[in-house]
């Protein structure tokens, strides 16, 4: 490191991905100076190795498919997938790995970007070790946000350390399509990277500990269990995998619990991610993990870190956002909170805030206690919001659940012999929805609705008249409040 420098900035934010950018966005909207913090690529981890080049990847199949499954445009298809194309299209998408765009947007917005490590030294203060060699002393004025995201788990396998494997970065990034793919994981990067990369040619073997998607309904992931396997992903579920070997020629030989082997060219571990919150000083201001357990951090409802130690002015200065703060690990539902902890900082700064604020106004982040939106991009997709009818009573709720196989006049022009399956989760007393689920090709586009109707609270009597067009898929809808009973 060489020259030293002291700035001051109204709000220090770490890490420049989708959520940091968002915060930063807010801040200075809001009339306060910010600077973000990057060590990497601006833009972060959907940007370049995530959700923008995992959906490049798998677009090009879902679309191929799509016309296979309407006669009359089937006959048009004549040929398999150009892999190379689709690896070329997805370099397009991620703009080559080069930042470029995303730092005129900080520049256009009048976001400061300093290029570096950034680690909390007290309370207000962060140190960047900077990508120039030099050294920046930061001060911020109202708060430092911890925006860093979040890093693969990688299972204890027996072997693993010694061998060369891809987390989903590798996966993503991918040069060329290899021929025998194995992926570990039966999540939601899991079944994603296992579809994308078999109809790109691959030969795929998922192994995952239990079911796939088990945080989705099982009627949902059998959709999709379905979809790998007749793209001919071999699936090994309520499998465990044992031990991993190089062989001589750099393939992998993998020992699942039952003594069986599989060998691959290329292993994908898919098996999670966790806050990336190490080496970021957060024990200089007394946020520690406690008993042996992987730190995490508490956050109220503006994104506010509980425990952060005072600068004798105001305990209130320390935030998180997005992966880092580990309560939804979605870019939207990130990007969600980044705009309410952006406008919490605004506010605070103006004295606009005393006590907590009321739910649902725009400086907190009610909607991850209701309603958080996901959707699995497989063929077929699953698309779902609020909890399952499981979640839902164990919440003490007096829930009950709907569901039909999705089967309208919107279905059937969409692909014939259309497979798929719909349920809401209503709240007895309230009569509101409380959860949807869809399962099938095109329910991507139908969640929103069901966001809307969940955030709205609408009443289902109101509902029965929001009629939905002829022959879309959204005449789901009607059948499920038909099922209901209105
Ligand atoms: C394969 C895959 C596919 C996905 N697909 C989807 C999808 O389709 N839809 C969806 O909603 N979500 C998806 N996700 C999740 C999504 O990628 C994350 O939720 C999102 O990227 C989180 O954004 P973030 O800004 O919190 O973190 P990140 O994007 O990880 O950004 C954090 C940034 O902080 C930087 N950083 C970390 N530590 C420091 C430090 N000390 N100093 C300076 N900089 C630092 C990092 O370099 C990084 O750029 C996917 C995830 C994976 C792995
Ligand atoms: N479309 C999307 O929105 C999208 C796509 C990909 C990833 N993501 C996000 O990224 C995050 C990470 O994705 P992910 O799929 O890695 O995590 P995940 O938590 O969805 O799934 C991890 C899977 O790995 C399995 N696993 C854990 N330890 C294992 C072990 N030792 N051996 C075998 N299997 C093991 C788990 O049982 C689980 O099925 C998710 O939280 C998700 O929200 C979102």
């Amino acid at each position: 490191m060489t020259a030293e420098s002291s700035r001051e900035f109204d709000v220090i934010v770490i890490g420049a991905g989708a959520v940091g950018e968002n915060v930063a966005d807010r801040v200075v909207r809001g009339g306060l100076t910010a600077v973000v913090i990057e060590a990497e690529l601006v833009g972060g981890e959907c940007s370049y190795w995530a959700c923008i080049p995992s959906k490049a990847l798998l677009r090009p199949g879902s679309a191929l498919h799509a016309a296979q499954l309407v006669p009359g445009a089937a006959e048009a298809v004549t040929e398999t997938l150009d892999a190379s194309a689709a690896l070329k299209h997805r370099d397009w998408f991620t703009a080559r790995w080069q930042d470029h765009s995303q730092v005129k947007w900080l520049e256009d917005t009048g976001i400061e970007l300093i290029r570096g490590r950034g680690r909390i030294t007290g309370p207000r203060e962060v140190q960047v070790d900077g990508l120039d060699g030099n050294s920046y002393a930061l001060k911020a004025t109202h708060a430092v946000v911890v925006a860093t995201g979040s890093t693969p788990t990688i299972p204890d396998i027996d072997g693993l350390k010694d061998v060369p494997y891809w987390t989903t970065r590798g996966a993503t990034s991918a040069r060329t399509i290899p021929e025998r793919f194995m992926v570990v994981g039966g999540g939601v990067a899991g079944v994603e990277l296992a579809q994308a990369f078999a109809r790109l040619g691959a030969d795929v073997a998922l192994v995952a500990r239990g079911r796939l998607l088990s945080t989705f309904p099982p009627e949902a992931a059998k959709l999709v269990a379905a979809g790998l396997r007749a793209d001919g992903v071999d699936l090994r579920l309520n499998a465990d995998m044992h031990r991993v070997e190089k062989n001589d020629d750099g393939s992998l030989t993998v020992t699942l619990g039952d003594g069986k082997t599989l060998t691959a060219d290329k292993l994908l571990v898919a098996s999670g991610r966790h806050p990336a919150l190490a080496n970021l000083g957060l024990e200089n201001v007394g946020v520690e993990a406690q008993n042996d357990k992987p730190l995490r951090l508490t956050t109220d409802s503006t994104g506010l870190v509980e425990g952060a130690a005072s600068d004798g002015t105001s305990g209130l200065w320390l935030y998180a956002a997005g992966d880092a703060a580990g309560k939804a690990l979605l870019t939207h539902q990130g990007k969600y909170e980044a705009r309410a902890t952006g406008d919490a900082i605004v506010a605070r700064a103006a004295g606009k805030i005393h006590g907590a604020p009321q739910p649902w106004s725009p400086v907190v982040q009610t909607a991850n206690e209701h309603a958080i939106p996901s959707v699995v991009f497989t063929d077929p997709e699953v698309a779902s919001v609020g909890p399952t009818l499981e979640q839902a009573l164990i919440r003490g709720i007096n829930a009950t659940s709907v569901e039909l196989p999705i089967n309208v006049s919107g279905s059937q022009l969409l692909s014939s012999g259309y497979k798929g399956w719909a349920q809401l989760v209503v709240d007895e007393d309230r009569k509101v929805i409380l959860g949807a689920t869809f399962a099938g090709p095109g329910v991507a586009e139908l969640l929103h609705a069901a966001t809307i109707a969940i955030v709205g609270e609408i009443p289902l009597e109101r509902l029965w008249h929001a009629v939905p067009s002829f022959p879309t898929l959204s005449e789901v809808w009607l059948r499920l409040l038909e099922k209901y009973g209105l």
